[in-house]
């Protein structure tokens, strides 16, 4: 899932693990200093440069990208781990993000981006989560063009105008693109259970 900061990722990545057991949410590692409320393991691992590089160059991160002057990658490990017990990871990762899990993952990526609905309630939703200076959410406004330009790269576009109504809809996503490859995987074998006893 992409968007540009503040079109409401965070909030529907909260409500769909709340609500769908099946998926797990990738904790992102960073270099960007904690949000008040942020918890270092559940929202990122918040770590240095150096072991941010370390990591990189140990290969240890699916992929990685700097966005708004901060470092972020994705810890290898545990999403092997949850694809191995049969989970869905869930990714909270930018567009260049996207770009680099396409090449490891093919067809297994669904992409998802959500756009606000208009820029001035963008601008209302970075001021009110009340979380960064004026300074820093200019410089995410500045960049929301740019990650926005992506949209048609991404197999899914949502509108999040009302946070219920954009949940029903990945919701609706998910359960669609379950079923297209549980047909592709395991419908084989089930068909031929079924024809046996025919
Ligand atoms: N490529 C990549 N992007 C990430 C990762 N984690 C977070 N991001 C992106 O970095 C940007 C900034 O994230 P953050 O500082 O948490 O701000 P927020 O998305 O506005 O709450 C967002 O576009 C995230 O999707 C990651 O592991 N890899
Ligand atoms: N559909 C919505 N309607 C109104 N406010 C929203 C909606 N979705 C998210 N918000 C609010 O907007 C702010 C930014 O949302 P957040 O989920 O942190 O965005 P992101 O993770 O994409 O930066 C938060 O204060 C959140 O409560």
């Amino acid at each position: 899932m992409s968007s540009p900061s503040g079109a409401g990722k965070t909030t529907l990545s909260r409500a769909l693990l709340a609500s769908d057991h099946h998926i797990r949410m990738s904790v992102s590692v960073t270099t960007r200093p904690p949000r008040p409320g942020e918890l270092d393991g559940k929202d990122y691992f918040f770590i240095s440069k150096e072991r941010f590089f370390e990591m990189r160059d140990k290969e240890e991160l699916l992929e990685w990208a700097e966005v708004f002057g901060n470092l972020y990658g994705t810890p290898r490990l545990p999403v092997e781990d949850a694809l191995a017990k049969g989970r869905d990871v869930l990714f909270d990762i930018d567009w260049q993000g996207t770009q680099q899990l396409e090449q490891a993952m093919r067809d297994d990526l669904v992409r998802i981006f959500i756009l606000p609905p208009t820029t001035d309630e963008l601008r209302d939703r970075l001021i009110k989560r009340a979380q960064d200076s004026s300074s820093v959410v200019a410089k995410r406004m500045a960049e929301a063009s740019r990650e926005m330009s992506h949209w048609a790269e991404y197999d899914y576009v949502i509108v999040n105008d009302d946070v219920a109504t954009s949940s029903a809809e990945i919701t609706a996503i998910l359960t669609a693109e379950r079923l297209r490859r549980t047909r592709r995987i395991g419908l084989t074998e089930f068909v031929r259970g079924l024809n046996k006893t025919l």
